[in-house]
């Protein structure tokens, strides 16, 4: 099991925990070539996810949805692989070489986009070329690939005919809603073309042809529409999109339910797929789902800790590690700072204590709804809160430019005990981004911490300086 589900694991056990309540109101890879992409060649295979992680999984890509207003910043080049090797590569830098319909363009400009994204400016003109193409594209999340697809489906419809064309499958009815909101909102001045919601509670009429061109919708209801219902008639799908795959294969009923809708499209249907990693796991059910494919990938911008100066302090319990956090804290002039616990019960203990002395601090805690997690972190990233309290599993993806200051109060360990490098670089990679200058702070309450932090130095051959946090003099001096 990952740290990452440990760690939910370990939250779900302290839910039944009395927990404390805090008021806010008062204060507030590997890519491989078409012909490459079968099965793992070391033959590793990952652990299975546990349920806790599959619910994580699609409720971090709706997160990630609702707090992204722009797009991520990316400066790694697009890696292509065409099916065709010897057919010219189009790439565009505007919306017009598209040459789009009018009323599509107007709504794309609409919605402030002002250039095609860097996967956009190849995925496009693959995904509106005649004959047809599939596709298969990464990139992480906020790289602008649900705009892309909604833009070919709005592209790719007939509105002269009164049928489903283009059917998309998305793991879950909150994700398929986002979705849909999306083609609205590009689809505005595009007044023909409708959209239907396959999801739960949606139940046209049986037996009567649905007139929407394009159905968004989950696996289950889509393919009840399909095949039950027959709302849809699957040979008459030109396009079928499949998005978040990497999530939509964690659960094994949504995999196979994807699979029996596909089963039922024609050879012609034109497969896109979509996803945020590619693990091999992805990698096969692509194959299954996209035969010939062009594959578009966008890497990860790398974490780098160049730009971090990285202490430690040592502490005995709780207590004291709160005290260095108060100290640490008046000593800086921190623009805002997120500080991680292991588990919900330290974050809520460490939020009531901070707030009793004053500050203004967030919590993001797993008890939290999608919703509330998002509004959590749209009120810090405006600087309403300048302390973000939070559990690893509550953090991933979240972008704040404006933090400086990352306190690991409790260290990232794997499930063995040992430093969980990875999280690490997640963690402190959020502050000195772009060129700004970041402050990681690790507290230290024990020999097998300090180990932790030894592990940490050797991993990144970095060095981790100690602090101590009584002394403001000597504090200043280093930290400036
Ligand atoms: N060409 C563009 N120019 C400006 N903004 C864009 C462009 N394309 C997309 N965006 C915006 O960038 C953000 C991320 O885009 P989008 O949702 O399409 O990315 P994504 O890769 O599908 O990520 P996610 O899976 O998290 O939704 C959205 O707010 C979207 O409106």
């Amino acid at each position: 099991m990952s740290e990452e589900s440990w760690a939910v694991a370990v939250d779900v056990q302290e839910a039944t925990a009395p927990s404390i309540q805090v008021d806010f109101s008062k204060k507030v890879d590997r890519p491989r070539g078409p012909r490459d992409i079968r099965g793992d060649t070391n033959g590793n295979s990952k652990p299975e996810k546990t349920e806790d992680a599959i619910v994580d999984m699609a409720e971090q890509s709706l997160l990630n949805k609702l707090i992204r207003k722009s797009l991520v910043r990316n400066r790694n080049q697009v890696e292509v692989l065409q099916q065709d090797p010897t057919s010219p590569l189009y790439s565009v830098k505007t919306f017009e070489e598209l040459r789009l319909k009018p009323e599509l363009l107007k709504g794309v400009y609409n919605l402030g986009f002002n250039r095609p994204s860097r996967i956009q400016e190849n995925a496009l003109p693959m995904m509106l070329a005649q004959p047809t193409q599939n596709l298969i594209a990464q990139a992480q999340s906020g790289t602008g690939k649900t705009a892309a697809f909604s833009l070919a489906m709005l592209s790719h419809v007939n509105p002269g005919n009164k049928w489903t064309q283009c059917l998309c499958v998305s793991p879950t009815y909150e994700l398929a809603l986002q979705i849909g909101q999306v083609i609205e909102q590009m689809g505005e001045f595009c007044p023909d073309v409708k959209l239907a919601y396959g999801i739960r509670g949606n139940r046209p009429e049986r037996g009567v042809k649905l007139q929407e061109q394009i159905v968004i919708g989950t696996p289950g209801t889509v393919l009840d529409w399909c095949t039950k219902y027959k709302l849809i008639d699957p040979k008459k799908i030109t396009m079928f999109v499949l998005d978040e795959a990497d999530v939509m294969i964690a659960t094994q009923g949504h995999r196979d339910q994807s699979l029996r809708i596909h089963r039922q499209l024609t050879k012609d249907c034109q497969m896109l797929l979509f996803s945020a990693t590619f693990e091999d796991s992805v990698w096969r059910f692509a194959e299954q789902v996209v035969p010939d494919p062009n594959i578009i990938r966008l890497k990860r911008e790398e974490e780098t800790l160049d730009t971090i100066k990285q202490f430690y302090v040592i502490c005995r319990e709780k207590e004291d590690k709160f005290t260095s956090l108060c100290n640490l804290y008046g000593c800086l002039t921190v623009a805002q700072a997120m500080i991680f616990c292991h588990t919900r019960k330290m974050a809520a203990w460490l939020v009531s204590n901070l707030i009793a002395e004053g500050h203004q601090v967030s919590l993001l805690s797993g008890q939290l709804t999608v919703e509330q997690r998002a509004a959590v972190i749209e009120r810090f990233r405006k600087g309403q809160e300048k302390v973000l309290v939070t559990t690893n599993v509550c953090s991933r993806g979240i972008d704040v430019e404006q933090v400086s200051l990352v306190v690991n109060f409790d260290l990232p360990v794997d499930m063995a005990g040992n430093a969980d490098n990875e999280t690490y670089l997640h963690r402190i990679g959020r502050t000195g981004r772009f060129g700004r200058r970041g402050f990681a702070v690790n507290m230290v309450d024990s020999k097998h911490s300090m180990d932790i932090i030894n592990q940490i130095e050797m991993h990144f051959n970095r060095s981790i300086t100690k602090l101590d946090t009584s002394n403001l003099e000597e504090m200043e001096k280093l930290m400036s």
